[in-house]
């Protein structure tokens, strides 16, 4: 079966992930690839349909992004968001200009054309989300306009049989109130894309895809025990059974107690059937990591090692020909590969993988998918909810929750502490509630007083928070009781801590994480 497939072209928007993520919501397949993606390629994926997203640039400079005339005469439906509406505009023969008054959030949108296939359903004033500086002064020839606002003749215009339409807001995100009804209109509507692309599908799409890959060749899989991974054990050993061994590494760089509770669920007492080792090489990372304070290089260090750890381990299987790894598209995007976006961090799974790798091929069958998305497909497959509602535990573990120099000590120490947060958090019965927390080791130590006598110790840093997808986060409002306690606890507790702090940032600008 082949699935019906919108693409995204990215020209550095904020918020071409939302867009992606709301075509998946119409049930439709989605992908998202860079503006200097070939058109050969793109007509090769025969997409039902094509968004341009915003972006920073203004389309009438001279190095901005652009993309060739043609993509507008492949008769495929093409649909310009922002800057994509603008550059859309300007190739296609309009004008764009700098803009008398600039428009930013929420602005009334007044629809002029009530039967644009757009606009469908939709009232005829409805708030958008603005944000531009530039404004399309002359649509291009063959179009009309659609909507305009106060201070924009052209908030959407469309040449309706050249099936192109420009939008000049944000219909992706979620202040624009009707958004998502309009760009449902767009794929559905317009594109005339059926929806049918749900997680079933996808599980039972992916299996036969891995079968066929896989050959009755053998597969190592990098299980940590976390989500994203157990996902892709129960999708590897649904396609190709004991072909699969699952890999678990214990870098010293786990939660309290995690090893062994990693291995009483997947190893050999645990409940499934798989083929499971555990690797200890705790001494291993620590001798590594040592004097290392940048972050990325801790990063780069600790990816290495997984893949010379994965490389060994096949050697003992013998003729293994692929490594899978559960890497979900945010991965990707932060890693900096998933389009125009830039580097934010280097994940150990993406962008943190050496150069050589001594494997045939790599597997990935949750590249493409939102957190959401992998626990809507481990439901499918039957892995308990338990596992599946897990918070996430990134794969450097508390290499990037020690703020600085990682050494054996500083792991102790959050270790117990990061033990006693979880346990009044749960106490407190508010694990459902927020999405991620953990305790981090900042590297600052400072005076305190403790039994009359000075100390000299570390402060620990609590964070949690709450978010979808993990690409935008609110810090969780957890009641003052509650902290207090956990403050309390920790320095009592845990030797070498003498100050608490909680994290109040959120994503952007901070990140889920500390380095
Ligand atoms: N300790 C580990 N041993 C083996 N593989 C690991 C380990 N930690 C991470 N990995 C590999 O790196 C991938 C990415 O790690 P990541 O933490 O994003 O995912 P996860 O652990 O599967 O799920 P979650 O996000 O819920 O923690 C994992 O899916 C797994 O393939
Ligand atoms: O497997 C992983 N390898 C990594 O290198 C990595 N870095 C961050 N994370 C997790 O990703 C989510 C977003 O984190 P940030 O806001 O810190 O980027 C959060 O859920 C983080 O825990 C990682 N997971
Ligand atoms: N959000 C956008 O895509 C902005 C497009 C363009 N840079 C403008 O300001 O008009
Ligand atoms: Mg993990």
């Amino acid at each position: 079966m082949k699935k019906e497939l919108v693409i995204v072209i990215d020209f550095g928007g904020q918020y071409n992930q939302l867009v992606a993520r709301r075509v998946r919501e119409c049930n439709v397949y989605c992908e998202i690839y860079s503006y200097k993606t070939d058109i050969e390629k793109i007509k090769a994926m025969n997409p039902k349909g094509i968004i341009l997203t915003g972006g920073p640039n203004s389309c009438y400079e001279a190095d901005s992004p652009t993309y060739k005339k043609e993509l507008f005469e492949l008769g495929i439906p093409v649909l310009g968001l922002c800057y994509g509406a603008q550059l859309m505009t300007h190739v296609l023969g309009g004008k764009v200009e700098s803009a008398p008054v600039r428009e930013y959030g929420k602005t009334e949108v007044l629809i002029d054309k009530k039967d644009s296939k757009i606009f469908e359903g939709v009232s005829e004033k409805t708030i958008c989300w603005m944000s531009h500086f530039d404004y399309i002064s002359q649509i291009a020839p063959g179009f009309e306009i659609t909507a305009h606002t106060a201070d924009c003749p052209v908030a959407a215009a469309e040449n309706t049989e050249a099936g192109l339409y420009a939008i000049q807001y944000h219909p992706e995100v979620l202040h624009t109130a009707e958004g998502t009804k309009m760009l449902s209109n767009f794929v559905l509507g317009v594109c005339g894309c059926a929806g049918d692309w749900k997680m079933d599908a996808f599980v039972e799409n992916t299996i036969q895809e891995i079968r066929e890959k896989v050959g009755d060749g053998r597969v190592l899989l990098a299980l940590s025990g976390g989500v994203d991974s157990s996902v892709a054990a129960g999708l590897l050993s649904r396609a190709i059974g004991k072909q699969l061994t699952c890999v678990f590494v214990d870098h010293g760089l786990l939660r309290k107690d995690e090893g062994d509770e990693v291995e009483g669920v997947f190893g050999p007492n645990g409940q499934f059937d798989l083929n499971f080792i555990r690797v200890n090489a705790q001494q291993r990372y620590y001798d590594k990591l040592a004097g290392v304070t940048e972050p990325e290089a801790k990063r780069k260090i600790i990816g290495e090692e997984f893949i010379r750890i994965f490389e060994e381990e096949a050697k003992k299987i013998g003729a293994v020909d692929f490594l899978a790894q559960g890497t979900i598209y945010p991965d990707v995007v932060e890693s900096g590969l998933g389009g125009e976006s830039g580097v934010i961090k280097s994940h150990h799974n993406v962008g943190g993988l050496p150069e050589h790798v001594d494997f045939k091929d790599i597997i990935e069958p949750l590249r493409d998918l939102f957190k959401d998305e992998v626990r809507k497909a481990g439901l499918e497959l039957g892995i308990p909810e338990r596992l599946v509602f897990r918070q996430p535990f990134p794969g450097p573990g508390l290499g990037i929750r020690i703020i600085g120099e990682v050494t054996e000590e500083k792991v102790k120490i959050v270790q117990d502490a990061d033990a006693i947060y979880r346990e009044e958090i749960a106490n407190a019965g508010l694990d459902k509630n927020i999405n991620q927390y953990f305790a981090a080791l900042t590297n600052m130590r400072s005076v305190g007083v403790m039994g009359d006598e000075r100390t000299y110790d570390y402060a620990v840093a609590l964070r949690a928070v709450t978010t979808v997808d993990f690409m935008t986060a609110e810090a969780a409002e957890i009641p003052y009781d509650v902290l207090n306690k956990v403050m309390s606890r920790i320095i009592n507790e845990v030797k070498g801590v003498n100050r608490v702090f909680y994290d109040l940032t959120s994503k952007p600008p901070g990140t889920i994480e500390f380095e």
